[in-house]
């Protein structure tokens, strides 16, 4: 029997492959449609928010390898008058949310992954609204897969009021994934097919 940690690195091979294989049509199409989604979600978010007068502080991401690109939600979000933060690496398997006024303003960082430059202004976690994950794999019940360094599942752990989405092609959405006791589970997750609240999965609006 394989390990939890043999399924996982198992599958992160073939679904890498299979995030490649859009066409650049399809991917491009399924973006637009992805941060009009992010979009009104986060509009909704907003409303449904007590103190709904404060601004919004959402975390996104510098997609890398085939990951959704949601750098189109940044104006629109800005223009919201909302925060914006971006991961950055901070050490081996940690990573801290920086805000990003521009999106220009991002600079080459681990991985090869675009991040905060060194004088941008650290978040505390605590002070997170909503958090755009993004990954290999995803479950409609929240479920999600990584490149297999525990950063997002680290950054979370612990009771956390944020809301947290996941970002995906609508074909990185698998009946099931390997989960270990680390794992913690989304909120929501967004595809070109619209958004479902993982907590009550049948539940598709889009
Ligand atoms: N866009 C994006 N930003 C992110 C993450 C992410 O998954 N995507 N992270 C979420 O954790 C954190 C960084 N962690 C990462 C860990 C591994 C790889 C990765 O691509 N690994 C390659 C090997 C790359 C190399 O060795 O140079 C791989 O597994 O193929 C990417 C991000 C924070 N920022
Ligand atoms: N909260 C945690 N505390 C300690 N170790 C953790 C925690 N979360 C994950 N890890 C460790 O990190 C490693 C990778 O975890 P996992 O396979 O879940 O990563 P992933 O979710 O695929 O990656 P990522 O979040 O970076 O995209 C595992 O060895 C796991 O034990």
């Amino acid at each position: 029997m394989l390990t939890v940690e043999a399924e996982k690195e198992h599958l992160r091979q073939l679904l890498k492959r299979d995030r490649m294989s859009l066409t650049e049509n399809e991917r491009h199409r399924a973006q637009l449609a992805i941060c009009a989604a992010v979009l009104d979600f986060c509009e909704g978010y907003a409303r449904s928010r007590q103190s709904c007068d404060k601004p919004l502080t959402i975390g996104l991401y510098a997609a890398v390898r085939g990951e959704v690109d949601v750098s189109a939600c940044f104006a629109g979000l800005r223009e919201r008058g909302w925060r914006i933060v971006y991961p950055r690496v901070q050490a081996l398997g940690a990573m801290e949310m920086f805000v990003v006024d521009k999106a220009h303003h991002l600079v080459p960082g681990a991985y090869g992954i675009l991040e905060p430059p060194a004088d941008a202004l650290p978040v505390q976690k605590e002070q997170l609204d909503v958090l755009l994950v993004p990954g290999l794999g995803f479950t409609q019940e929240g479920w999600r897969l990584g490149y297999g360094g525990g950063y997002y599942d680290r950054y979370l752990a612990g009771a956390l009021d944020v809301c947290t989405v996941g970002i995906g092609f609508q074909r990185q959405v698998r009946a099931a994934l390997p989960v270990a006791a680390h794992d913690r589970r989304l909120n929501y997750l967004i595809t070109e097919e619209g958004v479902v609240n993982c907590w009550d999965p049948t539940s598709v609006s889009s």
